[in-house]
């Protein structure tokens, strides 16, 4: 047998975004909490991320989501996000995907109308509930982490652009958020090249001025993704806003983004633009839409927090046995400029 790894992969996506789920394959390794194990995937396994996201299996607008047993006992199933630049602690649109194929494969025994799982993730566990009919998950509610702000109208200089003024918030991921109009754009397709070559500068600009450390996971901190937000406008008695985040190493989620949607709840709730049990739609690029409200009020560390639960909706599309030929020259991909974003060093 010529292959070095065999890989059984469902793809999905959750309202437009690729979150493939690896369901064998590959087999679990060490660690009292999931943080731990994405630490060791991180430094000793890196080679699937890199196989599976890079070309030519993968491409710049995809993740791929590992499912492993959990480490905490309350949970049903532990998993891992790997994104093309890092190992995301936890994400909305993969949370979607990866319920939808646990529940749809039959990994986990579906429930009709409901079935609730808990869900053990690098950023601590997530109770998902997903409506189920007919043997299709119909939608996927998850009641996220604890979401707060670090920094409200932050001021920092970015090289070519001048002052801009950001905030930075933790919604699973650690973001920076940035209202487009104040840097002259709209989040609109026309926009697509200077909201992604604007999107990444202001990030690396926070990376090299502040450092947001999540005070009960001293090793999840740095900001490594932005969102470009447009303000809340009132549909049919709901709030709706549009959005777009910047995933690095440089393209647009096609999803609305879950953990951005948990920040951006953050931060209206910090500015009093809203309040717990209010529905807060979320639209995408593409028009996709996640419906979310935060559900209760914390505090994590000295930082007040809400409990944001958000939903939405993901869709099969393949199922796949990924391999490694054992005399492929590309073990663990390449990219390309004209596909990839590439940053100088
Ligand atoms: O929904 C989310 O949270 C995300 N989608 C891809 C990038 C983020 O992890």
């Amino acid at each position: 047998m010529p292959f070095s790894r065999t890989l059984s992969v469902v793809g999905c996506h959750a309202e437009g975004e690729v979150g493939d789920v690896i369901t064998g394959g590959v087999l679990d390794v060490p660690g009292n909490t999931m943080y731990d194990k994405l630490v060791y995937f991180l430094n000793k396994r890196d080679n699937i991320r890199q196989l599976l996201l890079n070309e030519p299996r993968g491409r710049s607008s995809m993740n791929t989501n590992l499912i492993l047993p959990p480490c905490d006992p309350r949970a049903d199933a532990g998993f891992l996000i790997m994104e093309s630049e890092e190992y995301a602690p936890m994400s909305g649109s993969n949370t979607i995907c990866t319920t939808t194929v646990l529940l749809e494969t039959g990994m986990i025994p579906m429930k009709e109308p409901i079935t609730e799982l808990t869900l053990d993730t690098a950023a601590g566990l997530v109770v998902v509930t997903a409506k189920c009919e007919a043997g299709k998950c119909k939608s996927v509610a998850f009641d996220n982490v604890p979401s707060f702000v670090f920094k409200l109208d932050y001021k920092l200089q970015v090289p070519g652009i001048g002052e801009v003024s950001v905030d930075i918030a933790w919604g699973g991921m650690m973001y920076v958020l940035v209202d487009a109009a104040s840097v002259g754009l709209k989040v609109e397709a026309q926009y697509s090249t200077q909201l992604v070559d604007l999107g990444e500068r202001i990030k690396r600009a926070v990376q090299s001025s502040y450092t947001p450390v999540h005070p009960e996971n001293p090793r999840i901190k740095g900001v490594s993704i932005l969102a470009f937000t447009e303000p809340l406008t009132i549909e049919d008695g709901c709030k709706v806003a549009v959005n777009t985040v910047v995933v690095s190493p440089g393209r647009f989620d096609r999803s609305p983004c879950g953990t951005g949607t948990c920040a951006r709840m953050a931060v209206l709730h910090a500015t009093g633009q809203l309040k717990e049990g209010e529905i807060f739609k979320h639209r995408s690029i593409i028009g996709t839409e996640f419906t979310s409200h935060i559900r209760g009020i914390t505090k994590v560390g000295s930082y007040q927090a809400v409990l944001p639960t958000v939903a939405g909706r993901a869709w099969i599309t393949s199922f796949k046995q990924i391999v490694l030929d054992s005399s492929d020259p590309f073990p663990e991909g390449f990219r390309v400029g004209d596909q990839w974003r590439m940053v100088p060093n």
